[in-house]
């Protein structure tokens, strides 16, 4: 739980938010909004005059009592934009430095365990001026692992990384929200960070939410949208089902139906993060006959809105549990006669599979 009022001349930090206990959690905001000053209250770097803060029923800020845990007495573990390496030393005495701090048992597996995830194993006797930008970063996660921290925070990991070196340490972080049980916020502007790592999102805008929930329903609003243009679409939490290996086709299975991919040879059973951009949704009245289209859903018209063009709306369409969002023309919505609550069929023309 954390609940923040902290007017610092302009700025004023008003938050009360309950984060959940497992997952990744993105801040997201433009910027100014406050991200960098909710995660250092979380992290004790900062302290607001007016604040509560308390981790699973562990009390770490009470300002009615004036009590304030200092950071070194929180187990948080913290990654920062520069991987700030002890240069002097290898990584291997960089991560028995993180580890020296606890020097628990439960804190050398949690070590074990993030040297195996983030694929680190092979730079143990490199200086950090002989790693790459990603590895430094990757070494860095490890290291604020190796304190065995029951929540992770993450102020912009990759801002600092050039493209290439970006989509080179993003299948690491996805690893890490896979494999490992621990809470994590994570602070981004970047689209793709958000959809790829996010389980939940918290959206700020001038030190207040604006809004918060599960990825696949922020997405999904229309009154708020976070990813615009091109870029505007939801994920979906699946499972790969089955495949047809003379298709190279797989099935992936969410939480309103299934849809089809190009197979990448994963095992039955793993999970997948698949993301649907409104411009590659279609609506038909009536089953589509004849079509060269793979993915065919039957959706439910929930919502539909202006958008950025006055040619074209947005729709937000209910497949069961999961929300979808297809951009068509405002001639299209007309012609056809669509209405809130309508049944139609939603025609998906391309999946992603993120990571
Ligand atoms: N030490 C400070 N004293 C007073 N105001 C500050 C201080 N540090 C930051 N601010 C202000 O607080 C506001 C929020 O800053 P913050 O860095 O938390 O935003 P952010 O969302 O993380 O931004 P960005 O995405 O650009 O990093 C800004 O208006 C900033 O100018």
């Amino acid at each position: 739980m954390v609940e923040l009022d902290w007017p610092r001349g302009a700025f004023h930090l008003q938050v009360d938010l309950r984060l959940p206990a497992t997952g990744v959690t993105v801040l997201f905001g433009a910027s100014g909004s406050g991200k960098t000053t909710l995660l250092r209250c979380l992290a004790g770097l900062e302290r607001a005059p007016r604040g509560r803060v308390d981790l699973a029923g562990q009390l770490w800020q009470d300002e009615t009592r004036r009590h304030f845990l200092p950071t070194w007495k929180r187990p948080v573990g913290m990654v920062f934009q520069e991987a700030s390496l002890f240069e002097h030393l290898s990584v291997a005495a960089n991560l028995r430095y993180g580890l020296r701090r606890v020097g628990s048992a439960r804190a050398a597996r949690t070590l074990a365990a993030a040297i195996d995830i983030l694929g680190i194993a092979h730079l143990m006797d490199r200086m950090p001026e002989a790693l790459s930008g990603g590895e430094r970063q990757r070494t860095a996660i490890a290291r604020a692992l190796a304190t065995d921290p029951q929540l992770l925070l993450f102020d912009e990991p990759l801002a600092a990384l050039d493209p290439a070196r970006k989509q080179d340490v993003l299948p690491w972080l996805e690893r890490l929200r896979a494999e490992l049980q621990l809470p994590m916020v994570y602070v981004t502007h970047s689209p793709e960070e958000l959809a790829r790592l996010a389980d939940q999102v918290v959206v700020l805008g001038q030190g207040r939410v604006l809004r918060q929930g599960p990825v696949g329903e922020v997405l999904a609003a229309l009154d708020l949208p976070l990813l615009g243009g091109d870029e505007q679409g939801v994920v979906l939490d699946a499972v790969l089902a089955e495949r047809m290996p003379q298709w190279h086709l797989a099935r992936a299975d969410f939480a309103g139906g299934c849809l089809w991919l190009r197979d990448t040879e994963r095992p039955l059973g793993s999970p997948l993060r698949l993301r649907l951009l409104a411009r590659d949704l279609s609506l038909a009245t009536q089953a589509p006959q004849g079509s060269s289209i793979q993915n065919q859903l039957q959706g439910r018209i929930e919502a539909v809105a202006a958008d950025r063009h006055p040619a074209q709306r947005l729709v937000r369409l209910r497949v069961g549990q999961a929300q979808l969002l297809a951009r068509i023309t405002a001639r299209a919505w007309d012609q056809l006669g669509l209405h809130l609550g309508q049944t139609v069929w939603v025609q998906v023309k391309s999946v992603a599979l993120l990571g």
